[in-house]
């Protein structure tokens, strides 16, 4: 972690009125309200209900409790539970927008243990409890296909699962988009300490932007917020960089040759789920490094929307490993997207440089 990274901005309201945490209304925001100030706030207070679920959950998670998708990945009732609730509480807000979710009811309704206990932990965290058919039916909502017109929700209810089952990190990752672009994106990340430097410190923060209004983090359970920026840094051999804790998800042999390529010495973050956006976007880190293990892999917009535009509005840079923008608006994965390279913004072409020296090495040597 580089010390110059360590945010040093002050605490401050944002000047955009945020919800008490007690209720969601549907009243209308203040006429002279930012744009997507509905938004934003609603956002936040759903991914906190969510968040709040999932560290109900994981205090006494048995991995009983774990049932099996298709492509193996693990996926438990808090993962139904927060894509419940918060598609629930957006269609309360925003009836004509549809969601893009992660997660779809088929496993669910198989199997009634199972979906007893989501119904009982979304009710305990919604205002009005609902019925085991309407959690099916918010859960449901989130199977749009997404697309280039009009505006849309992205959710991942549980980013990182795999991290979320071993006690570390995960977040709770909602984000708007509208004609292509993401323009509001929040994350829960319940597990994160507040300070990357004093992981015993307080844990639990919630990163959130607006396009064009900035990045801000704030905890949990106050609706005070910082405004964050990406690391000053200019000597990329000081920087540090972040990469999954799963080999399968991000080249880490690939990732540690394009570190030694630009002279950095520390080791890299390794950390699940789009926490590290976050941290980067804070200045805990400088670099972040996805580099396709699959050929024919395709990240997941879910995966990536919220987090990158918390990256930009903290003033650093998104793209994919040719240096292409994230495309948002062909359906529910980047299929026209490799990987992804995140920066603060001043070291994005050395590292970009390296990466192409790496990856095509990487090519060459395949091919022989
Ligand atoms: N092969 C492959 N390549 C790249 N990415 C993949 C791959 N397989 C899965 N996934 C997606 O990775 C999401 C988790 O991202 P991270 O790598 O950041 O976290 S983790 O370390 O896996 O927990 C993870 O999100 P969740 O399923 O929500 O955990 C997956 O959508
Ligand atoms: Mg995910």
């Amino acid at each position: 972690m580089s010390k110059a990274a360590q945010s040093t901005a002050s605490p401050r309201a944002h000047p955009y009125p945020t919800r008490s945490s007690s209720r969601l209304s549907a009243s209308k925001p203040e006429p002279t309200a930012a744009p997507y100030a509905k938004e934003r706030a609603v956002a936040i207070q759903a991914v906190i209900r969510a968040s709040t679920l999932c560290q109900g959950v994981f205090k006494k998670l048995v991995s009983a409790e774990t049932i099996t998708k298709k492509d193996k990945s693990p996926v438990t009732v808090a993962d139904f539970g927060a894509q419940a609730v918060v598609n629930n509480l957006i269609r309360a807000e925003f009836p004509e927008d549809p969601i893009v979710g992660e997660e779809d009811s088929k496993d669910l309704r198989e199997n009634a243990e199972t979906r007893e206990k989501v119904v009982e932990l979304a009710n305990s965290v919604l205002d009005k409890p609902l019925s085991s058919d309407e959690i099916l039916e918010a859960i449901d909502y989130g199977m749009y296909e997404g697309g280039p017109k009009g505006r849309f929700w992205t959710l991942d209810p549980i980013d990182g699962t795999k991290g979320f089952l071993r006690g570390e990190q995960f977040a709770v990752a909602l984000a708007l988009v509208e004609d292509g672009e993401v323009k509001v994106g929040v994350l829960g990340c319940p597990n994160l300490p507040q300070k990357l430097s004093d992981p015993e410190g307080p844990r639990g923060t919630i990163f959130v932007a607006v396009r064009g209004q900035g990045a801000f983090e704030r905890s949990l359970d106050s609706e005070l917020e910082t405004k964050i920026s990406v690391s000053p840094i200019t000597n990329v051999s000081e920087t540090s960089f972040c990469e999954s804790v799963e080999a399968g998800h991000s080249s880490q042999g690939e990732a540690a040759q394009i570190a030694q390529l630009l002279g950095i010495t520390r080791p890299s973050v390794r950390m699940d789920s789009q926490c590290k956006y976050g941290v980067l976007a804070r200045g805990d880190a400088d670099i972040y490094l996805r580099l396709p293990v699959s050929a024919t892999y395709e990240e997941k917009i879910w995966d990536h929307a919220g987090g990158s535009i918390i990256i930009e509005e903290a003033g650093g840079k998104v793209c994919d490993i040719h240096g292409k923008p994230l495309d948002f608006s062909i359906g529910r994965t980047l299929r026209d997207n490799k990987g992804v390279i995140a920066s603060n913004g001043s070291i994005h072409d050395a590292v970009m440089e390296a990466v192409q020296k790496v990856l095509q090495k990487s090519k060459e040597e395949k091919t022989v």
